[in-house]
Parts: C-alpha cells; sequence; structure tokens
C-alpha cells in the first residue's frame, strides 16, 4: 500500500530547505576570475572616490570669486595660465582673474573652485577691454576648437602639462558668475572612505568588478562554489548521442539542469543515468554524496514501482524535508537532507524537474554562497490568453513575458518539452482558481534574466 504524501505550500518548502542550509566558506580568487562569484564579505570603499576634486567638464578653472558680477553686458575676462587633462596636476595656484584650462577628469588645480564649460566662453583678444559686445551668444558657437584658447599670441610657459603648447597666453570671457563649487565632482562624492558599498553576498556582475577594480581589489574573497552532482534516474534513458530505440528516450533533464547550473556558474559533475536498480542506484548517490556538496536527481520519486528515489533515502538514512509540494508540474518533488548534504529529488517530467529546480535548488545553491536576493524576480503582466483549466495547486505554467504580457509558451503538461524550450517565464496561477482570462493581471517570475526582449519598446 502506498503511504499517503501530505502537500504543503511551495513557500514552506523553500522555508524547510532554507533551514538546512550550510555555507560553503570563502577563498580568494583573482579580479578576473571573480564575475559571477560572491561576495564572502562586504565591499567597503578602501578611499574616496573619486579621490580628488575634479572637473566634470572640458573648460576653464577660475576662482568663483573672480567671476562676479558677469553678465552679457558685462562680460568679465580671464588670462589662461595653463592647460591640464585628465591624469595631469598643474603646478600653478590660480591668482585673481587667472584660470586653466582643464578636461574632464583633470584635478582642479590649487586655487580653483569652480569650472566654467568650455560652451560657456568666449575667446577673447589679449587686448584689454576687447570684444565683449560683438560675440554671439555662447551657445550659438561650435564647440570650441581645444587649441583655439591657447593659440593667441605672446609668451610666459604655463609650467606643467604640455607647455609647448602653452607657449602662448590666451583669454576668455564668460557672461554670467559662477558659484564656488560649480562645475565640480567633489572628492568624495561617489564613495567615501570607510562607507560599505555592498553587503557580504551580492552577486558579482560586470559593475561590482568595475567596483572591485576601482579600489584595486586584485584578489577577491569570494563565497567558495558548492560542486553539484547530477544524476538522472530511469531505465528508459539514452544519453543524447545514442539513436532511439522501442520505448527510451533521450536524458533531456541531465543536460538541462548543467545548464541550469551552467548559468548560476556553478559546476557541476554529471554522473551515467542510473537504470532503475536500487542496488546501482544507491552506489551511485553514495559515491556522488562521497565526491559533491549537493546532489540533484531526476526522477524516481513518485508512487511506481520504479521508483526508487524513497528507498534510496530510506536506506541512507536521510531526513526527507518534504515529498509532496502543493504544485503543478512538480507535486512530488521530494528534498531530503543526508550528513548536511542536500538531496534535490526532482520530478522526471522535464516541466516539473526545470521549475523544482528553479523553485527549490537555485535558492538553496545561491544561500549556501552567501546571497541575499535568492530568488526568481517577480513581475505582475497582464495573461496574454485565455487559461481555462482548474488549478488546484498553485500553477507554474512554462510562459513567454515580453515585458507587458505574459503567454502560455504552448503545450504545457508536466511532461512537456517543448514549452520549457520556449518560454522565458513562468507565469503563476494560485491553488484554488480557475478560469482566467485574457488581460487578467497574472504573477510571472523570471528565472533566466541573461534573456533579453526582442525589441526596444521604451
Ligand atoms: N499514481 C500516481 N502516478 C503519478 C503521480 C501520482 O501522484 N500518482 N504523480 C505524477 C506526477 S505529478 C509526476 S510529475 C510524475 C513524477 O514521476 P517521477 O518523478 O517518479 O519520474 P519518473 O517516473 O522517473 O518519470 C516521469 C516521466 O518523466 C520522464 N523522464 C524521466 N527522466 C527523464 C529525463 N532525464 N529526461 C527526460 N524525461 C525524463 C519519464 O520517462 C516519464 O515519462 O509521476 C506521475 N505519476
Ligand atoms: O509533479 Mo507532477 O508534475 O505535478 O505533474
Ligand atoms: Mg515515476
Amino acid at each position: 500500500m502506498v503511504e499517503p504524501r501530505h502537500p504543503i505550500s511551495v513557500s514552506e518548502a523553500i522555508a524547510r530547505i532554507q533551514g538546512h542550509v550550510r555555507r560553503t566558506g570563502s577563498e580568494n580568487v583573482p579580479l578576473e576570475q571573480a564575475y559571477g562569484r560572491m561576495l564572502a564579505e562586504p565591499l567597503r570603499a578602501s578611499h574616496d572616490v573619486p579621490s580628488f576634486d575634479r572637473s566634470p567638464y572640458d573648460g576653464f578653472a577660475i576662482r568663483a570669486e573672480d567671476s562676479a558680477g558677469a553678465s552679457g553686458t558685462n562680460r568679465i575676462r580671464f588670462e589662461v595660465i595653463d592647460r591640464i587633462g585628465a591624469g595631469s596636476v598643474s603646478a600653478r595656484t590660480l591668482g585673481p582673474g587667472e584660470a586653466i584650462r582643464i578636461m574632464t577628469g583633470a584635478q582642479l588645480p590649487a586655487g580653483a573652485d569652480a569650472v566654467v564649460m568650455l560652451e560657456q566662453t568666449q575667446e577673447s583678444p589679449p587686448a584689454q577691454n576687447a570684444g565683449a559686445q560683438e560675440h554671439a551668444a555662447d551657445s550659438a558657437r561650435p564647440a570650441a576648437d581645444p587649441e583655439s584658447a591657447a593659440s593667441a599670441n605672446s609668451a610666459a610657459s604655463a609650467g606643467s602639462a604640455d607647455s609647448a603648447d602653452m607657449s602662448a597666453r590666451a583669454f576668455f570671457t564668460v557672461r554670467k558668475p559662477f558659484r564656488a563649487g560649480e562645475n565640480i565632482s567633489f572628492r568624495g562624492e561617489d564613495m567615501r572612505l570607510g562607507e560599505q558599498i555592498l553587503p557580504a553576498g551580492s552577486l558579482i556582475h560586470p559593475g561590482t568588478i568595475a567596483l572591485l577594480a576601482t579600489f584595486g581589489q586584485q584578489q577577491v574573497n569570494v563565497s567558495k562554489l558548492p560542486l553539484v552532482g547530477i544524476l538522472a534516474t530511469g531505465t528508459e534513458l539514452l544519453e543524447p548521442g545514442a539513436p532511439l530505440e522501442p520505448g527510451k528516450i533521450r536524458n533531456s533533464n541531465g543536460p538541462m539542469i548543467a545548464a541550469q547550473l551552467q548559468r548560476m556558474g556553478i559546476p557541476y559533475r554529471l554522473y551515467a543515468a542510473a537504470a532503475d536498480r536500487l542496488g546501482d542506484m544507491l552506489d551511485t548517490v553514495r559515491q556522488a554524496l562521497g565526491e559533491c556538496d549537493c546532489l540533484i536527481t531526476t526522477g524516481g520519486v513518485s508512487v511506481g514501482d520504479y521508483d526508487l528515489l524513497p528507498a534510496v533515502y530510506a536506506e541512507l538514512g536521510a531526513d526527507v524535508l518534504f515529498n509532496k509540494v502543493a504544485m503543478r508540474p512538480g507535486s512530488v518533488t521530494t528534498v531530503a537532507v543526508w550528513e548536511g548534504r542536500f538531496l534535490f529529488g526532482l520530478s522526471g517530467n522535464p516541466s516539473a524537474c526545470y521549475t523544482g529546480f528553479e523553485l527549490f535548488a537555485r535558492p538553496a545553491l545561491l544561500r549556501m554562497m552567501g546571497a541575499e536576493r535568492i530568488y526568481p524576480l517577480h513581475t505582475r503582466a497582464a495573461l496574454g490568453e485565455d487559461f481555462a483549466k482548474p488549478n488546484p495547486f498553485t500553477r507554474f505554467v512554462r510562459a513567454v513575458y515580453d515585458g507587458v504580457s505574459v503567454t502560455p509558451a504552448g503545450f504545457n503538461k508536466s511532461n512537456a518539452v517543448s514549452s520549457i524550450g520556449r518560454g522565458n517565464a513562468l507565469l503563476v496561477l494560485p491553488g484554488g482558481t480557475r478560469g482566467f482570462q485574457a488581460g487578467d493581471a497574472v504573477d510571472v517570475l523570471l528565472p533566466g534574466m541573461e534573456e533579453g526582449a526582442a525589441a526596444w519598446n521604451l
């Protein structure tokens, strides 16, 4: 006689799993290998960013007070005494009426407290009082030739930067006053020394790499990756290279799970598909548990004569956390723990297997690495077509989400492969509901975030 199973909710199943997570520990890896890993410790700013006041524009560094009273009819004139590009530091200190030509990213020179954008200036002949009135509006002027301001006549080398080009004095005028601090990118405005920028457990994505590089972290302390064993079970299974035989199918779950792990950057070991013989299967499971931090099996968790996973758990003395979840597909999903290692007993049915991995295995693996944001992204969208079937259990329908609406991805039974291949999302219909209609707002989970939208519709 079959022992009745008691379905628990998806959230209860997740909670039971999370209660048994063991952390993986940490290790240092070179920056170039840190992408996709989790920070094992918080990332703190080891210096101010930027670490010096700098110019956010190409233009001229001035003393703001020297521009006081400037207007369209009272243009104020500055003399350019040096020129610096990003990476260069001027040796000069600004005196009254002096300016230093400065490029975006260059450190503000001593004495300067404002930057005039190139477009806010007019070149001025060296002669006194020249040219205030006769110039057209500033904005009508094409972007100034970077050489022009420094190209006038006369002597006086400017000291730093490329003084060859600065052999000439140049002058410009402004027609508005500048505030102290105007157009300055201040030291520490982005990040302050000691500030926590990211908590431990953050995924290292390309932006995180930029942060780590900013602080010169050539070695990054990351969580160790768990090694995951994958064992597809079933006498009917053929490997993908084999020709079909009567009654047999190719093993699609094994490679699929491998890819689900790959997209998380988690290493795995694939064990040869196990025929439904208890002794052999136990041997393989024991071997895998000896070699891996966790084992994902597919198939053999239901109540058929050859569904041997329940017997495997019993033989091992594993603690079965649950063997029935109020969801569809994947109601027979079973999770057990043996000596601190998870055994994820995913259903053999491909749609159920896919869903079980994303809902249960993925968050557990992420938490093992210390991650906080472990669940699939969730949004709401309009249902793209009627969904008449009743939903006795919470239903996860493999679907296509286009940013606005979500539509089931075709044939959608638990044993479907087509819809897992077509879809990019899981549409979620709560248990105890029926008769959804096109246009109804429904929940959508987005497990595969590397799949973007097909069109740019902003
Ligand atoms: N009397 C009952 N029968 C079934 C129940 C039930 O409650 N009472 N549950 C059904 C549900 S729901 C599911 S889901 C399946 C779960 O079956 P198992 O997890 O035991 O998986 P298998 O029996 O081994 O296989 C099911 C199905 O999937 C195919 N399969 C298996 N492995 C793979 C693989 N690696 N790649 C592709 N396809 C695979 C297998 O050939 C079967 O067709 O049980 C229902 N039955
Ligand atoms: O677990 Mo079965 O997939 O509910 O269809
Ligand atoms: Mg079965």
